[in-house]
């Protein structure tokens, strides 16, 4: 297994304060940049420096409004390449030069100017620490700055935080069926949405509670740990024992050294049809399978795991492994286990393990009975929860197809919109209540009750007092007038802490590594009440607004609603 190598933070100081802080790196994939966001961000900043606005002081909130997977909860994921983008925001003279292709040719040669001394030191980042669980319309992140400069970070902060945040979910979700104890394997590389696609849900996967991936670059580039097995085609590949020359195995020990591993095997696979229980149940087992267990053992005697469907589990696969894993155990190895890839998952790896307890018993073979058994093949949420509601003897899982593409739901909804300029709070109308934003630049706390679980999240005013451990205080559902309820919190946390200065004079959040953010929602999660996280008809969690907050909402609401006319 490959450890974690937290990569080597130069140190500089950032100019606004003393202390030096470390470097933040540009963005993990090279396509994320200034460039990579909508047309309109570059034509509304335009029009925004026409009209002398480009630096009027802007505040945008970025939020989802319904968590997806039909649950409610979400996991928040991305800021550390939001960070690392704005870190690092500098339009090249190319890139300049092909806005000024793209841009109207009556648009004036200053602007070009403009747009090549543009960076991101006055613009404040405000987010939700990475990892943690969130809710609709609570801000995951503020951005403060002038409001050319935030309109162009619209596109890739929401391209960022959507993905990364709803395979983040999914993961968690997949998690929380298979339950703590289960190995959980990412194997989505060959069939996610490209190479981004695929590096980066290994990422998020793992941050969402998966033990490991089979995806080397991500290995390499975040140091997840690294697992694997083998194919079909290697099982396939081979015709028999025949062509294996190389037959020798020294034991574990180097004490021994076995001159002959296939005959060894073949006695085994012998005295196996001679054990009471597998009487009759197979015969003659494949002898291509047989060939290539024995060479894998050959080649990973202390690690190895038999993929036993490729022509039948209980007739040839599963025999064929015990006998090449009794073998390597005369010779002091313990095999690791088998991978399940077709048919009933359930009942094969119940046939399966009752068939490691018989060898255990009948043979003496101490541990046999706990040999691993890897399941895999289109798993996804509702197939771990059957198996669980039927009972198995999986231990690990892998998971590629449906994890990755988050193939019951593609998108994640999150949306960047402005709440205050020029301190002037923003509302934006909407028929449907959901999309109705809450305006002003907020803060946001999550309120613990006496049993230790979040109550509720609740957003106020930036200048407000903010809610106090042991004081009760009115949390108002944001639009639905009747539903309010008083909480006395045994505990508050903010939510929102500062990522990226700017010209402000705050500390920096230090960006954790991916273990400290996995170990982060891992707690999170833990904490969050059971009826909240069940997959059918979860609990909603409340979100909430302070009594001052609700009130405004409303005038500005009114204040900004045409009032109709009937006729
Ligand atoms: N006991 C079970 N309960 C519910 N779903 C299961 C169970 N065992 C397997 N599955 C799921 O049923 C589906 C079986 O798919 P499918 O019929 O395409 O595969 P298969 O015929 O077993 O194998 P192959 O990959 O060789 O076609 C998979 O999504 C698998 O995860
Ligand atoms: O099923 P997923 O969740 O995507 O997991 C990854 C799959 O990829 C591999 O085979 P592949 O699917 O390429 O071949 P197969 O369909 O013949 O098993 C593996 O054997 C799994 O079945
Ligand atoms: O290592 C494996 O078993 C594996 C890796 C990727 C996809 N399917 C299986
Ligand atoms: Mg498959």
């Amino acid at each position: 297994m490959m450890e974690s190598t937290p990569e080597s933070n130069g140190s500089v100081n950032d100019g606004n304060h003393n202390r030096p802080t470390p470097a933040i790196h540009g963005p993990t994939n090279p396509m994320v940049t200034p460039l990579l966001t909508d047309l309109y961000q570059f034509t509304m900043a335009y029009a925004y420096w026409k009209a002398g606005k480009h630096n009027d002081r802007a505040v945008f909130d970025l939020y989802f409004r319904r968590n997806p997977f039909g649950g409610e909860y979400t996991v928040f994921a991305g800021l550390e390449e939001c960070i690392r983008f704005i870190a690092n925001f500098k339009l090249s003279k190319e890139e300049i030069s092909f806005v000024r292709e793209c841009l109207s040719p009556t648009c004036e040669d200053a602007f070009f100017d403009y747009l090549g001394g543009i960076n991101c030191s006055d613009v404040e980042v405000y987010a939700i620490a990475e990892g943690s669980v969130v809710f609709p319309k609570v801000p995951l992140m503020r951005i403060e700055g002038p409001v050319a400069v935030v309109q162009l970070l619209e596109t890739p902060f929401v391209n960022l935080i959507n993905f990364a945040s709803l395979v983040t979910t999914n993961a968690a979700r997949h998690r929380f069926v298979a339950g703590k104890n289960k190995l959980l394997l990412e194997f989505g590389l060959r069939r996610a949405q490209g190479p981004d696609g695929g590096v980066g849900a290994s990422r998020y996967c793992y941050m969402g509670g998966f033990d490991a991936t089979s995806n080397c670059a991500a290995g390499k580039l975040f140091g997840i740990p690294l697992r694997g097995t083998h194919s079909h085609a290697f099982v396939s590949s081979f015709t028999g024992p025949d062509e294996i020359t190389e037959k020798s195995l020294q034991s574990r020990d180097g004490s021994r050294v076995c001159n002959n591993f296939v005959d060894l095997t073949l006695m085994w696979l012998n005295k196996l049809k001679g054990l009471s229980s597998s009487e009759g149940v197979f015969g003659e087992t494949n002898q291509s399978e047989l060939a290539a267990f024995i060479s894998y053992a050959l080649a990973f005697p202390d690690n190895f795991l038999a993929l036993v469907d490729t022509y039948d589990v209980m007739r040839s696969g599963i025999p064929n492994f015990c006998a090449v894993a009794l073998a390597l155990n005369d010779m002091g190895y313990i095999a690791k286990g088998i991978r399940l890839d077709s048919g009933d998952l359930a009942y094969l790896s119940c046939e399966a393990r009752k068939f490691f307890h018989t060898i255990e018993k009948e043979l003496r073979v101490c541990g046999f009975g706990k040999i691993g058994i890897t399941a895999s093949n289109d798993l996804n949420e509702e197939t771990l929860d059957a198996l669980n509601k039927q009972g198995h003897e999986v231990d690990s899982f892998g998971i590629g197809t449906n994890l990755v593409t988050c193939f019951s739901q593609p998108a994640l909804g999150c949306v960047f919109k402005l709440v205050e300029i020029n301190n002037q709070p923003r509302i934006k109308l909407s028929e449907d209540v959901s999309k109705v934003s809450i305006p002003c630049k907020k803060r946001s706390f999550r309120l613990y009750g006496k049993e230790g679980y979040a109550l509720v999240d609740i957003m106020s005013g930036e200048n407000e007092p903010p809610p106090k451990e042991g004081q009760r205080i009115l949390c108002r559902h944001p639009f639905n007038e009747s539903k309010r309820a008083y909480v006395v919190p045994q505990h508050v946390e903010e939510l929102m802490k500062c990522y990226w200065p700017g010209s402000a004079d705050k500390a920096r959040e230090d960006l954790p590594t991916l273990e400290q953010i996995r170990e982060h929602c891992m707690k999170q999660l833990e904490r969050m009440r059971t009826d909240h996280m069940r997959r059918l008809n979860p609990t909603p969690y409340k979100v909430s607004v302070s009594a001052k907050l609700y009130e405004f909402i409303h005038f500005l609401w009114l204040n900004e609603a045409p009032v109709g006319e009937l006729q």
